[in-house]
């Protein structure tokens, strides 16, 4: 049995969770009386599935970026649902447009995966940088004979421009992990110049000068209607073709097409996706045969320290919400 220790109790509301998540955000919500009722299955819901359990009456709704939370969802639930927190950063997922027309809040998970992500970024910035791939499959197929100078060569850190396009909470920790490099310039380009550039040694640059000057470029900016498709034929164009490109963003900013033909053609080096369009990307998509690419399962902020705040601050938020406060993901 749970009994709220301390604040108001929610005892009466009910939350439906979509997924199996962390018990640390089960645990909040519990602790304040709520009942709560889960998917729990780490295999996505039937959204037919979700819309009938719906029909049950729920006060909040807690998602993961796999549903869309879009007009069915939302008259499912009818008028009892007051909140929809999402367990993620982003919230392409949710129509904001229709869940305010209806009076519900939503709010998502904007702080506490920043660092993971970050620290994701640099970890394929480096794997592409030293080949590493290349030569874990080498060693696997048993092609690794004796040493060769001129093998598996890649490039070093040091001395080089590195890029960020999106100077928000990752591409702020990207910058200040990839300063400890010795690198020899940071340059960023956002919406607008950000205040606390200066900390990070970071420069303001537009997206051509970006493009052209940059070794590694890492994507880590929201999908919107100005960087849907931002990295196309043109931009590939104007970067070297020695260049690398990250993207811990989302899949949309890149042209995957015009990508694949970019890499297939030398028109640029290297790249490493851990977000596509779609997501997952099918087994059979003409991506996966594209050479120097890799692509990674979307897991950049897959860590237990990570999970399991991104559950707490998705609990406190729905919380805040049904309690009629403004929750600190609000949207
Ligand atoms: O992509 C993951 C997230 O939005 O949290």
């Amino acid at each position: 049995m749970f009994r709220c220790l301390c604040g108001q109790s929610l005892t009466g509301k009910r939350v439906y969770i979509t997924r199996r998540i962390p018990m640390a955000g089960i645990y909040v919500l519990l602790n304040k009386g709520i009942t709560v009722k889960s998917w729990a299955s780490d295999e996505i819901m039937p959204p037919e599935k979700l819309l009938e359990v719906l029909k049950d009456g729920f006060d909040g709704l807690l998602c993961t970026i796999a549903e869309n939370v879009n007009t069915e969802i939302l008259n499912a639930a009818g008028s009892q649902l007051k909140a929809v927190c999402t367990m993620s950063v982003g919230y392409e997922h949710l129509n904001l447009e229709e869940i305010k027309k209806r009076n519900i809040v939503a709010a998502n998970c904007s702080t506490v995966s920043s660092d993971c992500v970050s620290e994701f970024a640099l970890g394929l910035i480096l794997i592409m940088a030293r080949r590493l791939i290349e030569g874990y499959e080498a060693v696997k197929k048993k092609e690794w004979g004796p040493w060769k100078p001129m093998w598996l060569l890649g490039f070093e850190l040091i001395g080089k421009t590195i890029g960020i396009v999106g100077l928000g909470r990752i591409g702020f920790g990207i910058a200040e992990r990839v300063n400890a490099f010795k690198i020899s310039k940071l340059l960023y380009f956002d919406v607008r110049r950000c205040s606390y550039d200066k900390d990070v040694n970071a420069e303001f640059v537009t997206f051509d000068r970006l493009l052209a000057d940059c070794d590694v470029i890492c994507i880590s900016c929201n999908l919107t209607n100005e960087t849907k498709d931002m990295f196309n034929k043109a931009a590939f164009a104007k970067m070297k073709r020695t260049a690398c490109l990250i993207n811990v963003g989302r899949g949309g900013v890149v042209n995957q097409d015009d990508l694949s033909k970019a890499l297939n053609d030398d028109v640029i080096k290297c790249a490493a996706l851990d977000v596509t369009e779609p997501d997952p990307l099918p087994s059979d998509h003409p991506l996966h045969s594209t050479k120097n690419l890799i692509i990674t399962p979307h897991i950049a902020s897959s860590t237990w320290e990570a999970r399991n705040a991104m559950s707490e601050v998705a609990a406190n938020n729905m919380i805040a919400i049904l309690s009629g406060k403004d929750p600190a993901g609000k949207l």
